[in-house]
Protein backbone atom coordinates (compact mmCIF):
# COMPACT_ATOMS: atom_id res chain seq x y z
CA UNK A 1 0.00 0.00 0.00
CA UNK A 2 0.82 3.70 -0.74
CA UNK A 3 2.28 4.92 2.15
CA UNK A 4 0.99 8.71 0.88
CA UNK A 5 -2.53 7.45 1.05
CA UNK A 6 -1.96 6.01 4.73
CA UNK A 7 -0.64 8.42 6.36
CA UNK A 8 -1.74 11.58 7.72
CA UNK A 9 -1.08 14.75 5.87
CA UNK A 10 1.31 17.28 6.58
CA UNK A 11 -0.75 20.05 5.62
CA UNK A 12 -4.64 20.28 4.45
CA UNK A 13 -6.26 23.35 3.77
CA UNK A 14 -9.84 24.00 3.30
CA UNK A 15 -11.79 26.17 1.68
CA UNK A 16 -9.64 29.32 2.49
CA UNK A 17 -10.39 32.55 1.41
CA UNK A 18 -8.54 35.63 2.50
CA UNK A 19 -10.61 38.71 2.03
CA UNK A 20 -9.11 42.87 1.97
CA UNK A 21 -11.27 44.91 4.33
CA UNK A 22 -13.66 46.31 1.33
CA UNK A 23 -14.86 42.41 0.80
CA UNK A 24 -13.03 41.98 -2.74
CA UNK A 25 -11.19 38.08 -2.41
CA UNK A 26 -7.51 37.84 -2.82
CA UNK A 27 -7.56 33.79 -2.15
CA UNK A 28 -11.08 32.55 -3.34
CA UNK A 29 -12.12 28.30 -1.56
CA UNK A 30 -8.40 27.09 -1.99
CA UNK A 31 -8.19 23.58 -0.63
CA UNK A 32 -5.37 21.31 -1.06
CA UNK A 33 -4.12 18.79 0.48
CA UNK A 34 0.06 17.71 1.32
CA UNK A 35 1.32 14.55 2.36
CA UNK A 36 4.77 13.66 4.01
CA UNK A 37 7.73 13.06 1.67
CA UNK A 38 5.61 15.30 -1.31
CA UNK A 39 6.23 17.97 -3.19
CA UNK A 40 2.99 20.28 -4.39
CA UNK A 41 3.79 22.98 -6.98
CA UNK A 42 1.44 26.04 -6.85
CA UNK A 43 1.76 27.43 -9.82
CA UNK A 44 -0.20 30.33 -11.94
CA UNK A 45 0.73 33.97 -12.85
CA UNK A 46 1.87 37.14 -11.09
CA UNK A 47 -1.16 38.13 -8.58
CA UNK A 48 -2.52 34.31 -8.43
CA UNK A 49 -2.12 34.48 -4.92
CA UNK A 50 0.42 31.46 -4.55
CA UNK A 51 2.56 33.66 -2.04
CA UNK A 52 0.02 34.38 0.23
CA UNK A 53 -0.98 30.69 0.44
CA UNK A 54 2.08 29.99 1.79
CA UNK A 55 2.18 33.02 4.29
CA UNK A 56 -1.32 31.90 5.42
CA UNK A 57 0.29 28.71 6.18
CA UNK A 58 3.35 30.14 8.12
CA UNK A 59 1.07 32.40 9.64
CA UNK A 60 2.66 35.78 8.57
CA UNK A 61 -0.03 37.28 6.58
CA UNK A 62 -0.12 41.25 7.03
CA UNK A 63 -2.76 42.42 9.54
CA UNK A 64 -4.60 43.90 6.79
CA UNK A 65 -5.85 40.74 5.19
CA UNK A 66 -7.71 39.06 7.59
CA UNK A 67 -8.61 35.05 7.49
CA UNK A 68 -12.09 35.47 6.40
CA UNK A 69 -12.99 31.59 6.18
CA UNK A 70 -11.58 27.64 5.99
CA UNK A 71 -9.27 25.70 8.06
CA UNK A 72 -5.44 25.16 7.97
CA UNK A 73 -4.17 21.75 9.66
CA UNK A 74 -1.15 21.10 9.85
CA UNK A 75 0.36 17.71 11.07
CA UNK A 76 -3.06 17.25 11.84
CA UNK A 77 -3.54 20.25 14.20
CA UNK A 78 -6.16 22.74 12.91
CA UNK A 79 -4.19 26.23 13.44
CA UNK A 80 -7.48 28.73 13.91
CA UNK A 81 -8.44 26.72 16.89
CA UNK A 82 -5.31 27.76 18.95
CA UNK A 83 -4.23 30.83 20.76
CA UNK A 84 -1.94 32.99 19.02
CA UNK A 85 1.24 31.84 21.22
CA UNK A 86 0.15 28.23 20.70
CA UNK A 87 -0.44 28.36 16.98
CA UNK A 88 3.46 29.94 16.98
CA UNK A 89 5.03 27.46 18.30
CA UNK A 90 3.24 24.62 16.20
CA UNK A 91 4.19 26.48 12.88
CA UNK A 92 7.66 27.08 14.15
CA UNK A 93 8.09 23.34 15.60
CA UNK A 94 6.74 21.65 12.16
CA UNK A 95 7.46 24.58 9.43
CA UNK A 96 10.39 26.47 8.19
CA UNK A 97 10.73 28.89 4.72
CA UNK A 98 12.91 29.10 1.67
CA UNK A 99 12.34 32.65 1.05
CA UNK A 100 12.49 34.15 -2.76
CA UNK A 101 15.37 36.79 -2.07
CA UNK A 102 18.45 35.70 -0.32
CA UNK A 103 19.59 38.95 0.39
CA UNK A 104 16.85 40.47 1.82
CA UNK A 105 16.20 37.42 4.09
CA UNK A 106 19.34 37.72 5.72
CA UNK A 107 20.56 40.16 8.15
CA UNK A 108 23.10 42.34 6.54
CA UNK A 109 24.64 43.05 9.92
CA UNK A 110 25.07 39.71 11.28
CA UNK A 111 27.58 36.81 10.15
CA UNK A 112 26.10 33.78 8.71
CA UNK A 113 27.02 31.66 11.60
CA UNK A 114 24.45 32.87 14.30
CA UNK A 115 21.52 33.25 11.45
CA UNK A 116 21.60 29.58 11.12
CA UNK A 117 22.59 28.80 14.39
CA UNK A 118 20.40 30.46 16.57
CA UNK A 119 16.94 29.40 15.63
CA UNK A 120 17.99 26.13 16.39
CA UNK A 121 18.83 26.51 19.57
CA UNK A 122 15.39 29.01 20.06
CA UNK A 123 12.97 26.70 18.44
CA UNK A 124 14.96 22.84 18.88
CA UNK A 125 16.40 23.96 22.26
CA UNK A 126 19.72 22.20 21.46
CA UNK A 127 22.83 23.77 23.07
CA UNK A 128 24.75 25.93 20.99
CA UNK A 129 27.72 22.81 20.21
CA UNK A 130 24.73 20.60 18.68
CA UNK A 131 23.58 23.85 16.44
CA UNK A 132 26.82 24.73 15.68
CA UNK A 133 27.78 21.33 14.71
CA UNK A 134 24.40 20.95 12.61
CA UNK A 135 24.82 24.33 10.82
CA UNK A 136 28.11 23.04 9.77
CA UNK A 137 26.92 19.69 8.23
CA UNK A 138 24.26 21.14 6.61
CA UNK A 139 26.49 24.09 5.16
CA UNK A 140 28.71 21.38 3.97
CA UNK A 141 25.69 19.39 2.51
CA UNK A 142 24.58 22.21 0.55
CA UNK A 143 28.20 22.52 -1.29
CA UNK A 144 29.75 24.97 0.99
CA UNK A 145 33.32 25.07 0.70
CA UNK A 146 34.97 26.04 3.99
CA UNK A 147 31.90 26.61 5.79
CA UNK A 148 33.86 27.40 9.16
CA UNK A 149 35.02 30.39 7.11
CA UNK A 150 31.58 31.28 5.67
CA UNK A 151 29.96 30.82 9.22
CA UNK A 152 32.40 34.20 10.26
CA UNK A 153 31.65 35.80 6.94
CA UNK A 154 28.48 37.86 6.52
CA UNK A 155 25.74 38.44 3.78
CA UNK A 156 27.02 40.86 1.41
CA UNK A 157 30.29 38.92 1.50
CA UNK A 158 28.91 36.12 -0.80
CA UNK A 159 27.11 35.58 -3.88
CA UNK A 160 23.81 34.76 -4.72
CA UNK A 161 23.95 31.41 -5.17
CA UNK A 162 25.93 30.98 -2.06
CA UNK A 163 23.39 33.16 0.28
CA UNK A 164 20.42 30.68 -1.34
CA UNK A 165 22.13 27.27 -0.41
CA UNK A 166 22.83 28.86 2.79
CA UNK A 167 19.42 29.92 3.26
CA UNK A 168 18.43 26.05 2.52
CA UNK A 169 20.81 25.00 4.60
CA UNK A 170 19.07 26.80 7.36
CA UNK A 171 15.85 25.45 6.12
CA UNK A 172 16.30 21.75 6.51
CA UNK A 173 18.46 21.98 9.56
CA UNK A 174 16.15 22.22 12.37
CA UNK A 175 14.48 19.32 10.39
CA UNK A 176 11.33 20.29 9.67
CA UNK A 177 8.48 18.34 8.60
CA UNK A 178 6.75 21.10 5.87
CA UNK A 179 9.09 23.53 3.74
CA UNK A 180 7.27 26.55 2.05
CA UNK A 181 9.72 26.84 -0.77
CA UNK A 182 8.31 30.50 -2.34
CA UNK A 183 9.54 30.95 -5.83
CA UNK A 184 13.36 30.42 -4.30
CA UNK A 185 14.83 29.98 -7.65
CA UNK A 186 13.66 33.80 -9.14
CA UNK A 187 16.07 35.66 -8.61
CA UNK A 188 19.20 33.75 -9.49
CA UNK A 189 20.56 33.40 -12.95
CA UNK A 190 19.50 30.52 -15.25
CA UNK A 191 22.78 28.21 -14.30
CA UNK A 192 22.27 28.85 -10.49
CA UNK A 193 18.40 28.34 -10.62
CA UNK A 194 19.26 24.53 -11.93
CA UNK A 195 21.84 23.86 -9.11
CA UNK A 196 19.50 25.20 -6.25
CA UNK A 197 16.41 23.05 -7.56
CA UNK A 198 18.44 19.98 -8.02
CA UNK A 199 19.91 20.63 -4.28
CA UNK A 200 16.02 21.10 -2.64
CA UNK A 201 14.86 18.23 -4.30
CA UNK A 202 17.93 16.37 -2.97
CA UNK A 203 17.61 17.75 0.34
CA UNK A 204 13.61 16.66 0.24
CA UNK A 205 14.21 13.32 -0.98
CA UNK A 206 17.05 12.28 1.68
CA UNK A 207 14.77 13.94 4.55
CA UNK A 208 11.38 13.15 3.52
CA UNK A 209 9.80 16.67 3.91
CA UNK A 210 6.88 18.14 2.49
CA UNK A 211 7.39 21.04 0.59
CA UNK A 212 4.61 23.38 -0.91
CA UNK A 213 6.72 24.86 -3.96
CA UNK A 214 5.72 28.18 -4.98
CA UNK A 215 6.38 28.66 -9.09
CA UNK A 216 5.73 30.72 -11.84
CA UNK A 217 7.10 28.75 -14.02
CA UNK A 218 5.84 25.33 -15.38
CA UNK A 219 9.44 24.17 -16.25
CA UNK A 220 10.38 24.45 -12.54
CA UNK A 221 6.69 22.32 -11.71
CA UNK A 222 7.87 19.58 -13.91
CA UNK A 223 11.34 19.30 -12.59
CA UNK A 224 10.45 19.32 -8.51
CA UNK A 225 6.88 18.30 -8.07
CA UNK A 226 4.42 15.46 -7.86
CA UNK A 227 1.23 17.20 -7.10
CA UNK A 228 0.39 20.66 -8.83
CA UNK A 229 -2.20 23.25 -7.66
CA UNK A 230 -3.11 25.24 -10.51
CA UNK A 231 -4.26 28.86 -9.43
CA UNK A 232 -6.33 31.99 -10.77
CA UNK A 233 -6.52 35.28 -9.22
CA UNK A 234 -6.66 33.08 -5.86
CA UNK A 235 -8.94 30.24 -7.18
CA UNK A 236 -7.68 26.63 -7.56
CA UNK A 237 -8.39 26.11 -11.66
CA UNK A 238 -6.93 22.38 -11.30
CA UNK A 239 -5.40 19.91 -9.10
CA UNK A 240 -3.90 17.39 -10.61
CA UNK A 241 -0.53 14.70 -10.29
CA UNK A 242 2.11 16.65 -12.15
CA UNK A 243 2.44 13.82 -15.16
CA UNK A 244 -1.57 14.13 -15.16
CA UNK A 245 -1.17 17.97 -15.80
CA UNK A 246 1.09 17.79 -18.84
CA UNK A 247 -0.29 14.92 -20.94
CA UNK A 248 -3.76 15.52 -20.05
CA UNK A 249 -4.36 18.98 -18.64
CA UNK A 250 -8.31 19.21 -17.57
CA UNK A 251 -8.91 23.09 -17.57
CA UNK A 252 -8.30 25.85 -20.45
CA UNK A 253 -6.07 27.72 -18.32
CA UNK A 254 -3.61 24.78 -17.57
CA UNK A 255 -3.32 24.04 -21.40
CA UNK A 256 -2.92 27.63 -21.92
CA UNK A 257 -0.11 27.88 -18.66
CA UNK A 258 1.75 24.53 -20.22
CA UNK A 259 1.42 26.73 -24.29
CA UNK A 260 2.93 29.89 -22.87
CA UNK A 261 5.98 27.60 -21.24
CA UNK A 262 9.07 27.87 -23.82
CA UNK A 263 10.61 24.10 -23.40
CA UNK A 264 13.88 23.83 -23.23
CA UNK A 265 13.83 20.19 -24.77
CA UNK A 266 12.04 21.45 -27.81
CA UNK A 267 13.18 24.52 -29.10
CA UNK A 268 11.07 24.34 -32.17
CA UNK A 269 8.02 23.95 -30.17
CA UNK A 270 5.89 27.75 -30.55
CA UNK A 271 4.80 29.25 -27.66
CA UNK A 272 2.50 31.84 -27.26
CA UNK A 273 0.66 33.75 -24.42
CA UNK A 274 -2.30 33.11 -22.25
CA UNK A 275 -5.12 34.58 -24.37
CA UNK A 276 -6.83 37.71 -23.00
CA UNK A 277 -9.70 36.19 -24.00
CA UNK A 278 -9.60 33.15 -21.42
CA UNK A 279 -8.20 36.01 -19.10
CA UNK A 280 -11.87 38.33 -19.30
CA UNK A 281 -13.51 34.73 -19.00
CA UNK A 282 -11.75 33.68 -16.01
CA UNK A 283 -12.16 37.15 -14.57
CA UNK A 284 -15.73 37.37 -15.13
CA UNK A 285 -16.41 34.05 -13.23
CA UNK A 286 -14.58 34.67 -10.50
CA UNK A 287 -16.98 38.09 -10.07
CA UNK A 288 -19.95 36.14 -9.91
CA UNK A 289 -18.60 33.35 -7.10
CA UNK A 290 -17.66 36.78 -5.10
CA UNK A 291 -21.18 38.08 -5.45
CA UNK A 292 -22.65 34.49 -4.44
CA UNK A 293 -19.55 34.73 -1.51
CA UNK A 294 -20.33 37.45 -0.51
CA UNK A 295 -24.37 37.05 -0.70
CA UNK A 296 -24.10 33.79 0.91
CA UNK A 297 -22.24 35.33 3.99
CA UNK A 298 -25.34 38.02 4.44
N1 LIG B 1 -0.66 43.19 1.85
C1 LIG B 1 -1.50 43.15 0.82
N2 LIG B 1 -2.56 43.96 0.77
C2 LIG B 1 -3.42 43.92 -0.28
N3 LIG B 1 -3.31 43.06 -1.32
C3 LIG B 1 -2.28 42.23 -1.32
C4 LIG B 1 -1.31 42.21 -0.27
N4 LIG B 1 -0.39 41.26 -0.56
C5 LIG B 1 -0.75 40.72 -1.74
N5 LIG B 1 -1.88 41.30 -2.19
C6 LIG B 1 -2.60 40.96 -3.43
O1 LIG B 1 -3.00 39.60 -3.31
C7 LIG B 1 -2.93 38.95 -4.58
C8 LIG B 1 -2.08 37.71 -4.46
O2 LIG B 1 -0.74 38.08 -4.17
P1 LIG B 1 0.45 37.03 -4.09
O3 LIG B 1 1.69 37.77 -3.70
O4 LIG B 1 0.04 35.89 -3.25
O5 LIG B 1 0.55 36.56 -5.60
P2 LIG B 1 1.57 35.57 -6.28
O6 LIG B 1 0.77 34.58 -7.03
O7 LIG B 1 2.54 35.05 -5.26
O8 LIG B 1 2.30 36.53 -7.30
P3 LIG B 1 3.85 36.80 -7.58
O9 LIG B 1 4.30 35.65 -8.45
O10 LIG B 1 3.84 38.09 -8.33
O11 LIG B 1 4.54 36.87 -6.26
C9 LIG B 1 -2.38 39.98 -5.56
O12 LIG B 1 -3.48 40.54 -6.23
C10 LIG B 1 -1.72 41.00 -4.67
O13 LIG B 1 -1.74 42.27 -5.27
Amino acid sequence: MNDQTTSRPALEIIDLSIALPNGVRLLRDVSLTLHPGEVRALVGESGAGKSMIGKTVLGILPDTLKRSQGEIILEGQHLNMMTAWTRRQTVAEVTALIPQDPLTALNPLRKIGPQIVDPLIRIRGWDKGRARARALELLERVHIRDPERVMQSYPHELSGGMRQRILIAAAFAPAPRLIVADEPTTALDVTVQKEILKLIRELQKETGTAVLFVTHDMGVVAKISQQVTVLFAGKVMEDAPTRDIFTNPAHPYTRALIAATPSSADLDRPFSPVPPELIADLHAQVVRDDALWQGGKR
